[in-house]
């Protein structure tokens, strides 16, 4: 069976990411590409990297044109997929790759983006290990409404989740600083993104528990260790085009023991098709560019009592575009890795 899809955003860096993954994905057939600014250019003119498709031409983003769609990616700014969200058929598939529906609590939802929140769809993060028993995967079978992560987020939560479920770390006590890529911010025009501006420098932003991340963040913590945790975050803006690395430190619990924390993780993420532990070498960025994986190692600190994870991703794959058609396989049924498991690009 093939599932007609669209993309709505299909001009940006999400959107060429899902349109990447949607040509290499067995079941299903793109239909719709949608844009604000370049509708009627082709999307040859926008990803020349995708000559398959270089003649399809960019509509506009409306209810017209996303109807008769079995799935709808928005890779919109927020607040527009919310707009748009509002015209889709209940019996569509939506994966929203912005925020507007990640957040369950409306008052951190204002707090951080200035808005009415626009309500909460069911959390498109598989791996993601429960306080209550399993993980997150067991809630996305048959859904049609998915928040798809944030990307910073899913490097720290996938980093720290099974350790905070298994009552390893302090939840109160976590610091989390990331080396974050530039398309991260998307592809419009910013004048401190110019390339004079970023290259051959790195600078901090977000900086003081302001990031609009840090509710989403403390929200999936909370539900991973079962009680209230709280997350000092900040990115560091770095002069690669993709990826994210995330040095996540956490005191330890009362109770602990490395070797127990270690077998944790192993009994957590051994049979994860996209999360790789690493023993005897650190993430990189590198190692994960293009692909869907998450590379994490465990260190610990004895001297200060922290454990140090460092998290890899790629900021348009696992942390958005392939993290939403790992949700959206699910969502249909299909096998969750599929259209998913090719390695990254290197050197
Ligand atoms: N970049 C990343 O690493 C990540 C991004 N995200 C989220 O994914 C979403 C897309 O991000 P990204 O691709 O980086 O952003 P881009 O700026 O690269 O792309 C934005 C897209 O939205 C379209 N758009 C802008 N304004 C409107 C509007 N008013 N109505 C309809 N369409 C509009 C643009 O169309 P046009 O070009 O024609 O103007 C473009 O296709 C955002 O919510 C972002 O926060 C989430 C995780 C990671
Ligand atoms: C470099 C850069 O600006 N990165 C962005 C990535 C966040 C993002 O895109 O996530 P949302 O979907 O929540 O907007 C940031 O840190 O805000």
């Amino acid at each position: 069976m093939s599932y007609r899809v669209a993309v709505a955003g299909a001009s940006g860096y999400v959107g060429g990411e899902l349109l990447r993954l949607i040509l290499q994905h067995p079941e299903l057939e793109l239909g719709a590409v949608t844009a604000n600014t370049n509708a009627g250019q082709s999307l040859g003119s926008l990803h020349p990297h995708l000559p398959a498709i270089a003649d399809r031409l960019l509509v506009e983003t409306n209810e017209a044109n996303l109807a008769g769609h079995d799935v709808v990616f928005l890779a919109l700014p927020h607040a527009t997929s919310a707009e748009v969200a509002k015209t889709l058929s209940d019996s569509t598939l939506v994966l929203d790759c912005g925020a507007d529906f990640r957040l369950e609590d409306p008052s951190a939802w204002e707090k951080f983006y200035g808005t009415p929140h626009a309500g909460t769809w069911t959390y498109g993060m598989p791996e993601l290990t429960l306080a209550e028993g399993g993980k997150q995967r067991g809630r996305l079978r048959d859904q049609k409404r998915v928040a798809v992560p944030g990307c910073n987020v899913t490097a720290l939560t996938l980093a720290l989740a099974p350790g905070l479920t298994a009552g390893l770390f302090d939840p109160t006590d976590i610091v989390s600083v990331m080396s974050v890529g530039t398309s991260g911010a998307g592809r419009a025009l910013k004048s401190d993104l110019l390339a004079s501006e970023v290259l051959g420098s790195a600078r901090a932003y977000g900086v003081g528990g302001v990031h609009r991340h840090t509710p989403e963040m403390e929200q999936n913590l909370t539900k991973a260790a079962g009680v209230r945790a709280s997350v000092s975050f900040t990115p560091v803006l770095v002069p690669i085009s993709r990826g994210i690395l995330a040095v996540n430190t956490v005191r330890v619990a009362d109770k602990f023991d490395f070797e127990t924390l270690k077998l944790v993780y192993q009994d957590a993420y051994s049979d994860e098709p996209f999360i790789q532990l690493l023993s005897d070498q650190l993430p990189t960025t590198a190692a994960v560019l293009g692909s869907n994986n998450v590379q994490i190692s465990l260190a610990f600190d004895q001297h200060t009592g922290r454990v140090v994870v460092v998290s890899a991703i790629d900021n348009l794959v696992k942390g958005t575009a392939g993290a939403a058609i790992q949700s959206m396989n699910l969502a249909l049924g299909l096998a969750e890795t599929s259209g998913l498991m090719f390695g990254a690009v290197a050197p």
